[in-house]
Order: C-alpha cells, then structure tokens, then sequence
C-alpha cells in the first residue's frame, strides 16, 4: 500500500507517527507508542555512542554472546539500554537480542509486540569511530494469552513483521523504518533532541553500480559468486565495504548497490542473523523496491527455527539482486 500520507521534510518523528497512526481506523496507539520508546532509547545509545571515548567505554569485557562474539562494551550498553526502554514502555512482552542468548521476558503479560533486535550493528567499527547502527524488527505476538511471549512468537517469519528499522550512528544519526507503507527517514538534531522527517517516502535506484562484499573470504566462496565478482570488475563497478551492515545497507539503499554477505567455508550460513539482522532489512529494501535474498530464496519467507540461526544474504536494488541470483544459479547447473 503506497498512498502515502505526505507529510513536509521537517516533521518531527513524533507528528509522523501520529499522524501515520490516523490512517488506521482501528489503531490503538500502542504501536505508536513502541516506536516512540524505540527513538527514546536512540537517543540515550547515541549519546552514549559520541561520547564513548571520553568514557573509556571502547573495547571489550572479556566476555562472549551466544555466537562467540567477544562483546564490545557498547554493545552491553546499547542491549542494556534498548531492553530497559522496551520493559518501561509496556508494549513488549518479549524481546530477542544478538547479545542475550535467550528470550528476555519484558514481564509486561500485556504487551502485544515482540522485538527482534541487533543493539549494536558493526561491532568491529565501535573503535575507529566508523559508522554503526541499531537493527529492529516488531512482531504481533500471535495471541494476547496475558502470559509471557511464547518461543513460536519470536519465530515468525519475517512477511509477519508489522515494523522494521535501523538507526545509523554516522556523520548524523538517522532512524529509517518501515510499517508496510513505504519507507521513511529522520535525522537527529541533538541540540532539539529531536528526529526530523529529512528522507520522506525511500525508494532505492532499480539498479546500481556499488557492490560490498568482504572479498577477503573471496577464495571460500561458492563459484556463482566469485563469477559475479569478477563481472562486477569487468563492469567498474565500484566496491564499497565499510564493515557495518547498517552503513553498507544504507548507502545502497540511497544510491543503488547490492550488499553480499555469502557462505563461507567458515561460514557455510553466511555470518549474518536471520531474525535481527536480515529480516528487518529486507522489510526495508522490498518497501523501498528492491530484493532480499539468500541467493535464491526470499528472506522474508524463511520461517527461522533457531533465534541466532544465520543466513546467506544479497540485499539491494532488484536487478543487482537478480544478477547475483543469475550468476549463483549458474553454478548449479555447472555442477
Ligand atoms: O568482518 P566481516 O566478516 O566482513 O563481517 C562484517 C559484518 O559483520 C557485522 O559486524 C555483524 O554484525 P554485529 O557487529 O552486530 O555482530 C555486520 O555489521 C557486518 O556487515
Ligand atoms: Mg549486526
Ligand atoms: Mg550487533
């Protein structure tokens, strides 16, 4: 459904959101409201974020999440301070992290959403002071039995996800998020404390000449794609890798690109989280008129059965996306 409400560059996040939420009769607010908690919390990780090495909160630890991840301080602080923001909101009763190895139990038996989320996204680039970013995807739990969310809950697949986004910590601090109904941009203005509408109604080029990749792992990956690779080359493409998902998604999503995170041998699933990582964003690419793929099937009909399971993932303006599905395809029939 694309007849979006116009609203000017410069409405605040918090207009937008209402004035969104009269477009649905039967609304009652609480959607509203969890996205407001989630923009709250944003600006407490982006403070924390500009300040981190005035803090001494860079590096780590010591200690690993569920992937055997050495967790970066802010990382912590950033799955600390979502999950508080979601519990004192009310409308959570479940939320999935990258940083918690299980479900957390907000204790609100009421609450009618379930959030999957990446607190920290590039957590390799938390140091050297390069783009990072937050990813979030919201759920309606499947029944309001007034109990804490189920596991079947936060394994839907992602056609089930009634919002998806992603906040980039860069040169500025943007929110992008979807609710089905395009896709829509606010920048931060920390003098304000406030996001203003400044990327209205997001639709990413058809097709592009930017591809990211970590070419490092170039001699594991599968045929298809060093073939793709060497024709990104042939055609000058330009490589564009920054090392955070968030950053690399986001320029492709403005200019046209095409981002590829494919199995590896140390990686036969790709790195890349199926349920807070993948399916938010390509919630974001297909409102926004691009393709999410793990090479040859869509993301968002992958239904998860493990919380950090990982997936292959080609992300980006669609007939990028479907050259890299050509080219991997390819392969197949080779073998
Ligand atoms: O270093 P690699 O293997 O290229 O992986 C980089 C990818 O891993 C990630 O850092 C994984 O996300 P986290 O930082 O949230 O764990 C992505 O942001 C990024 O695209
Ligand atoms: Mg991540
Ligand atoms: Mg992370």
């Amino acid at each position: 459904m694309d007849d979006q409400l116009a609203l000017p560059v410069g409405t605040t996040l918090d207009r937008f959101i209402m004035r969104k939420q009269e477009e649905f009769p039967y609304a009652t607010g609480e959607l509203s409201q969890l996205l407001r908690d989630i923009a709250l919390a944003t600006k407490i990780v982006n403070r924390e974020i500009n300040r981190a090495g005035l803090l001494g909160v860079t590096g780590t630890f010591g200690q690993q999440n569920v992937q055997g991840e050495e967790q970066q301080k802010l990382d912590v602080i950033a799955n600390i301070r979502f999950i508080r923001a979601l519990r004192n909101g009310g409308e959570v009763c479940t939320v999935i992290s990258e940083e918690e190895d299980h479900v957390i139990q907000t204790g609100n038996t009421k609450g009618k959403y379930v959030v999957a989320m990446d607190p920290l996204d590039g957590s390799s680039n938390i140091d050297v002071n390069v783009a990072i970013g937050t990813i979030f995807s919201i759920y309606r739990r499947l029944s309001d039995t007034g109990e804490d969310g189920t596991l079947e809950d936060c394994l839907q697949d992602g056609t089930k996800q009634v919002a998806a986004g992603y906040i980039i910590y860069g040169s500025s601090t943007m929110l992008v998020y979807t609710t089905g109904c395009g896709v829509n941009g606010f920048t931060y203005e920390p003098s304000l404390g406030e996001f203003f509408l400044s990327h209205p109604n997001i639709k990413t080029p058809q097709d592009g000449k930017i591809y990211s990749c970590n070419e490092g792992n170039v001699n594991s990956f599968p045929d298809g794609v060093k073939a793709y690779l060497s024709y990104c080359k042939e055609q000058h493409y330009s490589a564009r890798y920054i090392g955070s998902l968030v950053a690399d998604f986001h320029r492709n999503l403005l200019k046209g690109g095409v981002y590829l995170y494919p199995p590896t041998a140390k990686s036969p699933n790709g790195k890349l989280r199926l349920v807070y990582e993948c399916n938010a964003l390509a919630m974001i690419i297909e409102q926004a008129g691009g393709k999410a793929t793990d090479g040859s099937e869509r993301i968002l009909d992958k239904t998860p059965t493990e919380l950090h399971q990982r997936c292959p993932l080609v992300i980006g303006s669609p007939d990028m996306v479907d050259k890299v599905e050509e080219f991997m395809a390819a392969e197949f029939v080779a073998v």
